[in-house]
Formats: structure tokens, sequence, C-alpha cells
């Protein structure tokens, strides 16, 4: 059995087929803070696209509204073409089935072991049976990377670089088609979070994965995005790759990818793209 074997209706999309997300006016409020006004984006399929943006900005605030965690106060949120707010419940699950998601500290249960963790959602949402749901979990823990015995630990037990793997692991677990990456290398020192990027880009091209990755690490952006949306003033105020952006004469940009540390990101990115 392949790993694919779980995946539905996992077809070959034509090129006319909609984009993973498109979001069209969004409002977002917790009571008088407005943290959205009339917020527009579209993530392309097969795109790895950053989103970026000051503390507060909202970008966490878009991933729930995008997943279905916060109930947009206007506009409208498509995925693969269909309205979020329109769709039915049985709609709804069979789409939660085509994204998976990686939350910043993992969201792991504790009381389970990594394998357990991984099949989960396997056993939530197929029939299959458990000797084949867990050698799946098994082939997803070897995906990210991690050593089999890995699977047998409890998240305490790794270090945080597994734990972001492990997680990733169970966002892969369903074959989605779309992957949500709440800051991914937060937290790994840099030769970890790079390794990381490298796995994040490796997967997308192999599993042909549309992935949305909030991030602040600068050198994520310029080694594996292919555009970044940047957040400001409540909107995506400019969704372009990194190259583009450098030229924007917005101030927050500007100072975001031409400070020092953009500054050294963007030199580290030209040599990982010459190699
Ligand atoms: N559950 C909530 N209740 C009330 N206000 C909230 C809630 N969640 C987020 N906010 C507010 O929404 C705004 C955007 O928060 P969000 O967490 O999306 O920012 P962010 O861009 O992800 O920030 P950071 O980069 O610091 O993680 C902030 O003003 C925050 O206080």
């Amino acid at each position: 059995m392949t790993a694919a074997a779980t995946a539905p209706e996992k077809t070959d999309a034509p090129a006319s087929a909609p984009p993973p997300i498109e979001v069209d006016g969004l409002v977002s409020c917790f009571g008088d803070n407005v943290v959205h006004d009339k917020l527009d984006l579209t993530v392309k399929r097969g795109e790895v696209l950053g989103v970026v943006g000051g503390s507060g900005t909202g970008k966490s605030v878009l991933l729930n509204s995008i997943i279905g965690l916060k109930i947009p106060d206007g506009g409208v949120i498509r995925l693969f073409g269909q309205d979020m707010q329109e769709a039915s419940r049985r709609k709804w699950t069979a789409l939660e089935r085509r994204w998976g998601v990686l939350f910043q500290q993992g969201a792991l249960f504790s009381n389970l072991t990594v394998r357990e963790n991984v099949a989960a959602p396997l056993f939530e949402h197929t029939r299959l049976p458990k000797s084949e749901i867990l050698e799946l979990a098994d082939l997803k823990i070897a995906l990210t990377g991690l050593p089999p015995r890995a699977g047998s630990l409890k998240p305490a037990e790794l270090s945080g670089g597994m734990r972001k793997r492990a997680g990733l692991a169970r966002a892969l677990a369903l074959d989605p088609e779309l992957l949500f990456l709440d800051e991914p290398t937060a937290g790994l020192d840099p030769i970890g979070a790079a390794a990381f990027d490298e796995l994040i880009k490796d997967l997308s091209d192999s599993l042909d994965l549309t992935v949305f990755m909030i991030t602040h690490d600068l050198d994520s952006l310029y080694a594996i995005t292919d555009r970044v949306a940047v957040l400001a003033d409540k909107q995506v105020i400019a969704q372009a790759p990194v190259e583009e952006l450098e030229h924007s004469d917005h101030p927050w940009i500007k100072e975001y990818f031409l400070g020092p540390r953009g500054r050294a990101a963007a030199g580290k990115g030209a040599t990982a793209r010459s190699r």
C-alpha cells in the first residue's frame, strides 16, 4: 500500500482549477479591535507562500479564519473554489481532509506516542484497518526524516526540532494538497531551521503541495518561498516574490527586507539559489 492510498479523490487539477485559497474582502474583529479590514489574498496552486507582518498584524487570525477556527465578520473565504461559509458540514469534513496544519508548538497530544499522534487523523477520517494505519503513520514519520525509534516516543521525549517533524508528519497524515505552517522554524537553531526549510521545500516539490507559511524567519523567506504576502494596515499590502519586495517603497517592507537582517538573509538566499 502506498501513502497515497488514503488520499480523497486526489486528482491532477486542471490548469483552470480554482486556486486553493482565495480570501476576498475579509473583515475580522474582536469587539472594537478590527484586525482585518477588507483583506484580499490569493494562494496559487503549488506555490510556497510566506506570510509576514509585524507582531499583532493578524497573521494567526488570518490562518485561523481560513481553516475555520474563527468565523469571518465579513468577506468570503474560498478553499478549492468552495465558499467555506456556505459549505455543508459534510462538505467541510471532506475539505478538511485536503489540508494539514502544523501549529507553532506542534500541538501534539502529550499522552500519545508520536506514532499514535500521526495515526490520529487517519483513525478519525478513514476506515482503514489499524495495522495499515500504523504502517502509514510510520511512513509519514520516515518522510519527515525522523528515525524509526521516534515513533514509540512521547512528545516530551523529543527535541524541539524532532517535535516539529512529528507535527509535520501528523499534518501530512491524510496526504493533504495544502499545508499550513505557523512559524515552523521558531525556536530552532540556525542549522535545524535550515534543515527544516529544506525538508519543507523537498516535500512541497515532491508531493506537489501548496504551502501557506507564517514566518518571521527571513532566511526561510529567501530559501523556500515563491511569493510573500505582507500584512500591514489591516490588509495584505503586497504579495510578490522577495526579490520584488526588496524594491518596495512601503516603509515597513523596506525596513524589513533592506534592514541589516534582511540584507544578510538576501545574501544567503542568493548563495543557496546559485548552488
Ligand atoms: N482570541 C482572541 N481574542 C481577542 N483578541 C484576539 C484574539 N486572537 C487574536 N486577537 C487580537 O488580534 C490581533 C492579531 O493577532 P494575531 O495573533 O493574529 O497577530 P500575529 O500577526 O499573528 O502576531 P505575532 O507575529 O506576534 O504572532 C491582536 O491585536 C490580538 O490581540
